[in-house]
């Protein structure tokens, strides 16, 4: 497995960031890093997705920052430019994903059934995002999908949350899970980092244990 997915894995819990304001980045990347998960999917829903994503690769460089929601080439391309280590996307859209194979860029596209799953595979990628995880059918439903496609690995992401999120990593199929909870906007807006700090550090904790148990 490539060196991005192995430290997805390791890290296990993919922060899903929506920011207004490109200034929030530095703040939320150092919130995120001293919590112990070095880690950010910044969403292209928001302009300031491009600066803030340039913004947590400059500034803290021991961070993995990837894109998120990214729906077209062009987008590919900025994420890329400002530094983006990896995309991902809702869907899978066969011309983004052959864009990023191409050129050797880490995508992970939304799958959510079985033929999204086989189209993932014909490009020869092996680690799908699952979305959006909850409402599309939760962990039995991954625990289903994953039987025929052994070498598939999963990140469900949409719904997951820190009551949920244990049984997800406990299933082998599962690389790491992705989440808003602990990047929530209206914790960015108002500026309080102390409490993201700490929903990161039980994020972690979350993970610790779950691993554990996978042992
Ligand atoms: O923006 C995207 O690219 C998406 O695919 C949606 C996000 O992954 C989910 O919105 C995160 O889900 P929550 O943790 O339930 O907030």
């Amino acid at each position: 497995m490539e060196n991005i997915y192995l430290k997805i894995k390791e890290i296990g819990i993919i922060p899903v960031v929506v920011l207004d304001q490109a200034e929030d980045a530095a703040p939320l990347a150092k919130a995120l890093c001293d919590g112990g998960i070095p880690c950010a999917e910044v969403t292209f829903r928001t302009q300031a997705a491009e600066e803030a994503i340039r913004e947590m690769s400059e500034k803290y460089p021991q961070m993995l920052v990837g894109a998120g929601t990214v729906l077209t080439t062009d987008q590919v391309n900025r994420a890329v430019e400002a530094g983006a280590k990896f995309i991902v996307s809702p869907g899978l859209n066969p011309t983004v994903v052959d864009y990023c194979v191409k050129r050797g860029i880490p995508i992970i596209p939304g799958c959510s059934t079985p033929s999204d799953v086989e189209v993932a595979m014909e490009f020869g990628l092996s680690v799908v995002k699952f979305f959006p995880a909850e409402p599309a059918g939760g962990l039995n439903y991954i625990k289903a999908i994953s039987a025929p496609y052994s070498n598939i690995r999963f990140m469900p992401t949409g719904g997951i949350n820190p009551k949920n999120v244990s049984s997800y990593l406990e299933c082998p199929a599962i690389l790491a899970c992705g989440g808003s909870w602990m990047v929530k906007k209206d914790l960015i807006c108002e500026g309080k980092y102390d409490e993201i700090e700490k929903l990161v550090r039980e994020a972690v904790e979350l993970v610790s244990e779950a691993r554990k148990k996978l042992k």
